[in-house]
């Protein structure tokens, strides 16, 4: 079998969370006027769907780009664990000074990963806050 080509292994997961968009440097009005419904004050939540990929060569003796169970584990006790049914902004240290939106959320998961990685592998976040709401760290 011919190496040429990197492949991409792809991990779905899921988890809730509520959150608030706020910016504390700014007024209630400005913050209301430019996050709307998304800056109430007693927080909303979501259902996020998560997809963690992996690109890279397939081991020749394994097959594996990596072992989708060490992916599985890792992505659960980086992730998973802290911000499943959590409050991001009240019980995630990340977000008590960051503003929890899919973008910002979507990086802390890839900086909580990646050092994790071996090097010549690649990572790619997505993150579907909504059905319809969809972002990509790193865009690429
Ligand atoms: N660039 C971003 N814009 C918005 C974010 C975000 O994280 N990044 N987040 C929000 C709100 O938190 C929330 O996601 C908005 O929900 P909603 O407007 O209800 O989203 P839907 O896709 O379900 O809404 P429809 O209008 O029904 O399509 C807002 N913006
Ligand atoms: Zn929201």
């Amino acid at each position: 079998m011919t190496k040429k080509n990197k492949t991409a292994i792809i991990r779905k997961e899921h988890f809730n969370a509520a959150h608030r968009l706020h910016n504390e440097h700014w007024s209630d009005e400005k913050n209301k006027q430019v996050f709307g419904k998304c800056n109430n004050p007693h927080f909303h939540g979501h259902n996020y769907d998560l997809e963690v990929r992996v690109v890279g060569f397939c081991d020749q003796d394994t097959g594996y780009v990596m072992d989708a169970k060490l992916l599985s584990d890792l992505i659960k006790e980086k992730v998973l664990n802290d911000f499943d049914h959590k409050n991001l902004n009240l019980e995630v240290d990340d977000f008590k000074t960051l503003n929890p939106t899919a973008e910002n959320i979507a990086r802390v998961i890839y900086e909580r990963i990646r050092p994790h990685l071996d090097e010549e592998l690649e990572l790619k976040i997505t993150l579907y806050e909504t059905q319809r709401n969809v972002v990509e760290y790193p865009a690429r």
